[in-house]
């Protein structure tokens, strides 16, 4: 029998929470930093997750990090948003319990890729039925609409979240997802008519004027050029 090859992770530390210099920052951002340089984005304090934004697509969100993850221990392996997702789960399902996963951080920390990372978890691992399909279709496919509507790009993050976005999914006894919601608040609406230097409109607004077909155009009396509407290209 072969056990499952754990991946690489002996940089630094994993959980502060094993950190000797337990109250020094410079100890905690040294650890943080030695293991972004290897690429180990991910560190625990406890039962908490620090991410640190790559910047570069690393190759840890395949099925196969997933399949890794399934159903294991939270600290048996290195430190993951997958183990952070299914710990959460099946917290839940033993439990019988509402559970939530906060996610915070400044803008361009990653928050809204590590939603994505999540629900794409939870598409692959949860339960598959007719009805769960249709829920995790509805939740996933949602984001390219909101993000359109609601996104924009900023000195800090090129398509920056200016709305606040709570999610939950609904789950029944054997753990299928039967529903959900998502709420937005505090839509940044200023935008439409104002945007700081460098800064641009909600993305529907380029999108609808450089992807729009030639009939829609024609109907909302729009032409093919952005730099045509002072909205659009505001110094
Ligand atoms: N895990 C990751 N792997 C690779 N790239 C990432 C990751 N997380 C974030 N990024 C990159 O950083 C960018 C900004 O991340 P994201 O939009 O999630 O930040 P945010 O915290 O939601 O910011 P805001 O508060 O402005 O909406 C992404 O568009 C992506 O290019």
């Amino acid at each position: 029998f072969f056990a499952k090859p754990l991946p690489e992770d002996r940089v630094g530390i994993q959980d502060f929470v094993l950190l000797d210099a337990h109250n020094s920052e410079t100890a905690f951002l040294d650890n943080l930093k030695k293991r972004f340089t290897e690429d180990l984005i991910y560190t625990y304090i406890g039962t908490l997750l620090i991410s640190v934004n790559p910047y570069k697509e690393l190759d840890i969100y395949t099925k196969k990090q997933m399949d890794l993850y399934m159903g294991v221990n939270f600290f048996e392996l290195p430190p993951h948003i997958y183990a952070l997702a299914d710990n959460v789960y099946h917290t839940m399902l033993s439990e019988a319990n509402n559970n939530f996963i906060l996610i915070s951080g400044e803008s361009g920390a990653g928050k809204t890729e590590a939603s994505k990372k999540i629900l794409q978890y939870y598409a692959v691992s949860c339960p598959s039925s007719t009805l769960m399909d249709t829920v995790r279709d509805r939740m996933l496919m949602s984001n390219p609409v909101l993000e359109a509507f609601g996104n924009a790009k900023t000195m800090k993050n090129d398509n920056s979240s200016r709305f606040g976005k709570y999610m939950d999914i609904q789950f029944d006894c054997q753990g299928d997802a039967v529903g959900g919601h998502i709420l937005s608040y505090l839509l940044e609406k200023s935008r439409v008519v104002h945007q700081n230097h460098g800064e641009r409109n909600f993305h529907i607004f380029y999108q609808l004027v450089e992807g729009g077909e030639e009939d829609l155009l024609r109907h909302l009396g729009l032409e093919k050029d952005t730099k045509r509407y002072s909205y659009l290209v505001q110094v």
